[in-house]
């Protein structure tokens, strides 16, 4: 296997979502989870998606793993390495996207390094270093509510310095739209003056195209879903691959039952978790009790084997920023969140034991639980359910193929989980 792109994600549903960009624009892509064993049959593909779960762990952790799947990636052929980020720059001051930026390129030796969340299919762009989420500037967006890293802050040049060894700068709208020339003779000029990361600007899906192409001419980048489409289409236009869709034929029938899980307490997630309540049994855990013991999950899964065999049900943890506020100051931000992620991982265990085969999974960190516990070592990608989810089916792991959506909170429309349920059909 000779890779054309290597990157390496911080959480498994950023991967899933990069994956699902690589591949319709063309490129043959699996999903790792971690670094494969050796003897892992990925098949001849164009790009791997190193997933990790890096993105709320101490940067020295984060950067210890990230180097360990760049040097993996480089071993196999790939020239340019991707890091994957949120594209909403889900971080806080002390890290992880500075940390990780500024090991990868001094392991590659790299001078000023392209970084860019602009996600325009899902209303992320980002003008004069500012990053906006729809409408609105990041900071007075949802994410300002964060469960785990608030970001109260759209000025991603200041944002990345305060996490950076190098002064970062800016790569203005203006010089994007000149094209590739342009972007590499600002990225060159910068570098003479010790820039490190570098936010560039796009707005529109061509302005990720000239990125693009001017990244693969680095050997790092970093960025969200729309960086990964301008490096795969710049990789087709050079002819460095050649454009295939292999995604249907992940799709053969894995029968079984169906469920979801909802961990994410995004807007997004809350609506969708409302909406699946008028087509599905809905169950709404306690949070409180599941940071308390195992009655809630024990009970959770009572409540599904009671129901499943009729249709598919969804068990959710969500709840409103108020509720998570309340619980969070009871208990503390991260052992609430891990006490949470690691019971329902125990619900999807449980699900998968009683003979569920399509499982959808709502949030990053939930489903890095969920796909941990479940030890499932990568995923072939299949069809878009929704800007940014697409169909994974597991390769590997013990129990037999299983049809999979990794949902990041802030994706998906309102019938988000009906619609991921009626793609993987039997
Ligand atoms: N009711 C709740 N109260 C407090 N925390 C909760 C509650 N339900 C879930 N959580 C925690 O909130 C966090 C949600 O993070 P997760 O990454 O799963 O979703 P997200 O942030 O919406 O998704 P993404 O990272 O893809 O944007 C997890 O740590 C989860 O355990
Ligand atoms: O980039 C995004 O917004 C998502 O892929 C993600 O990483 C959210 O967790």
């Amino acid at each position: 296997m000779t890779l054309a792109l290597g990157t390496i994600a911080d959480d498994y549903t950023g991967a899933s979502d990069l994956a699902n960009t690589l591949a319709k624009n063309g490129l043959r892509t699996v999903q790792t989870v971690g670094i494969p064993a050796d003897d892992l049959p990925l098949g001849d593909v164009d790009a791997v998606v190193v997933s990790l779960k890096i993105r709320s762990v101490p940067a020295a952790e984060a950067v210890e793993k990230a180097r360990a799947a760049d040097r993996w990636l480089r071993a196999r052929g790939a020239g340019h390495v991707m890091y994957k980020i949120c594209s909403t720059f889900d971080s806080t001051d002390e890290g992880n996207i500075g940390p990780v930026l500024d090991a990868l390129s001094a392991d590659a030796g790299a001078a000023a390094v392209l970084v860019t969340p602009a996600f325009p299919e899902t209303g992320r762009t980002v003008y004069q270093g500012h990053l906006f989420v729809g409408a609105v500037p990041l900071n007075e967006s949802p994410l300002k509510d964060h469960p785990l890293n608030p970001m109260h802050d759209a000025n991603l040049v200041r944002v990345l310095a305060r996490q950076s060894l190098r002064p970062s700068g800016l790569l203005p709208l203006a010089t994007v739209a000149d094209g590739a020339n342009a972007i590499r003779a600002r990225l060159a000029a910068l570098a003479a003056d010790g820039i490190g990361g570098v936010i560039a600007d796009a707005v529109f899906e061509r302005d990720l195209e000239a990125l693009g192409t001017a990244a693969l001419d680095a050997k790092v980048s970093v960025g969200a879903s729309g960086l990964g489409l301008g490096l795969a289409r710049g990789l087709v236009s050079a002819g460095r691959v050649l454009r295939v869709d292999a995604t249907a034929s992940v799709m053969a029938g894995v029968g079984g039952l169906a469920a979801c899980i909802a961990g994410s307490c995004s807007k997004a997630t809350l609506e969708q978790v409302a909406r699946a309540e008028a087509t599905m049994p809905v169950l709404r855990l306690s949070a409180e009790a599941l940071v308390s013991g195992p009655a809630e999950a024990a009970r959770a899964l009572e409540w599904a084997a009671s129901r499943i065999e009729s249709g598919p049900v969804l068990v959710a943890s969500s709840a409103s920023p108020d509720e998570v506020a309340r619980l969070q100051a009871l208990h503390g931000r991260e052992a609430a969140g891990h006490a949470i992620e690691q019971a329902l991982a125990t619900i999807a265990e449980g699900l998968v034991a009683g003979g569920v085969r399509r499982l959808v999974v709502a949030g990053g960190e939930t489903s890095g639980a969920v796909v941990d516990r479940l030890r499932i070592p990568a995923f072939a990608l299949g069809p878009e359910i929704a800007a940014g989810v697409p169909v994974l089916r597991t390769i590997g792991g013990g129990h037999g193929d299983l049809l999979m959506a990794l949902k990041s909170g802030n994706f998906g429309g309102t019938d988000f989980f009906t619609d991921a349920l009626g793609l993987m059909s039997k």
